[in-house]
């Protein structure tokens, strides 16, 4: 449940996002607008500064509450009561974790989704670092997607919470946000099937991937202002920028149809790029590829990451890409973290290989 120190926190950071628009939408027109501009990035300067205090406070707060939970369970005899407490425990001192490491960027808490009686995701905890590349793996049904969709808030968790870094620095328990504010944070995903506009062609399947940059409102939409042709003269631009370092530029014009199905993901990849992400969430990248297409994925991604500076969390059932491009590989079974480890230790892990082959883990030492 959110204190209202929390509640304010990320009240400031979606106006922070809102200023920022703002900004970008006067930034675009003809006349001067640098008084307007300098009031604004003042306003978002003070609310960082405002942030950046409760943030303080909040931090104070989780250290009282660890203290006060650690003082209980000294005094506890009841093992129920034990282990509810050290589960507490452990909640705030994962935020206390999230706060004080800088290179934090997304990690989950005993996050908990339940569908009726069934638990798709159990108590699962990870944390992904600032410009990793982070695989989450586990057999059909161990709740990869169900993570993704609950880190997304398409699904709100039944328990736990997902905190996360924004830009300024500040983290948040993503479950105060609603699915469509999580955009404005920077977190972007793509979906086990191409979901393209068919009848559009590739570019403008990246501008409609850019609605959410755009400033113009209804009037200028409506009379077709200057001002709107002028952002998406620069959308556009930014669009061709983006397929040409993805070596699609070839494309633009073309709609999806009939085009090969490696070409559609990288095509979904530069538009999630549109969108300014410093989070991408890819599930099922490989998924419908063949071999040659697999292998140019994997250093489309590698090159995304290093060019635009982005953090990748992917699940994936292609073991040989997952071991090739991960940094670290969270494996799941059954809704539960069964090992997080690098390639090296998740290939290794016996859990792992009972959890996939009942033995060995023939897929994870493919390549
Ligand atoms: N909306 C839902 N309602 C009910 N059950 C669901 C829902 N979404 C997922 N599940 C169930 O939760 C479990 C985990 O599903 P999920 O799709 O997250 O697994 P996964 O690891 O992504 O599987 P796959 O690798 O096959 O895509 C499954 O048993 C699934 O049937």
């Amino acid at each position: 449940m959110m204190n209202l120190n929390e509640k304010i926190l990320a009240r400031d950071t979606r106006r922070m996002a809102r200023l920022e628009k703002k900004i970008k939408f006067y930034e675009l027109e003809e006349k001067d607008q640098s008084n307007k501009i300098n009031r604004l990035k003042n306003r978002i300067n003070q609310l960082d500064e405002r942030a950046t205090k409760r943030s303080s406070n909040i931090q104070s707060e989780t250290l009282l509450r660890i203290n006060a939970v650690k003082e209980k369970l000294q005094n506890e005899t009841s093992l129920t009561e034990i282990e509810k407490l050290q589960k507490e425990l452990s909640v705030f001192e994962d935020k206390e974790t999230a706060v004080n490491d800088e290179h934090h960027l997304i990690s989950l808490s005993h996050v908990t989704m339940k569908f009726g009686g069934l638990r798709a995701v159990d108590d699962l905890s990870f944390s992904v670092k600032k410009g990793e590349i982070f695989g989450l793996i586990g057999p059909n049904g161990a709740g990869k997607t169900t993570v993704f969709n609950c880190m997304t808030q398409f699904y709100k968790s039944t328990e736990g919470n997902i905190y996360y870094t924004d830009k300024f620095g500040d983290v948040h328990n993503l479950n105060d946000f609603k699915v469509h504010q999580i955009i404005d944070l920077g977190i972007a995903r793509t979906f086990q099937n191409v979901e393209l506009v068919w009848e559009l062609s590739i570019l403008d399947n990246l501008l409609v991937g850019a609605h959410s940059l755009f400033t113009a409102s209804f009037f200028d939409q409506l009379f077709h202002t200057p001002k709107l042709k002028k952002e998406e003269r620069l959308l556009r631009e930014k669009a061709l920028t983006i397929l040409e370092s993805l070596q699609l530029l070839a494309y633009k014009d073309l709609i999806p149809y009939g085009l090969p199905y490696g070409i559609l993901k990288k095509i979904e990849l530069a538009r999630v790029l549109m969108t300014n992400p410093r989070l991408i969430i890819l599930d099922e990248p490989a998924a419908g590829l063949n071999d040659q297409e697999t292998m140019e994925l994997a250093k489309t991604i590698k090159e995304i990451r290093q060019t635009y500076d982005v953090t990748i969390i992917l699940v994936e059932h292609d073991m040989g890409l997952v071991m090739d491009i991960c940094d670290r590989i969270c494996a799941m079974s059954f809704g539960q973290r069964l090992a997080v480890g690098t390639p090296k230790e998740i290939q290794s892990n016996e859990q792992v290989q009972t959890a996939y082959l009942g033995g060995e883990c023939r897929e994870c030492t493919r390549n």
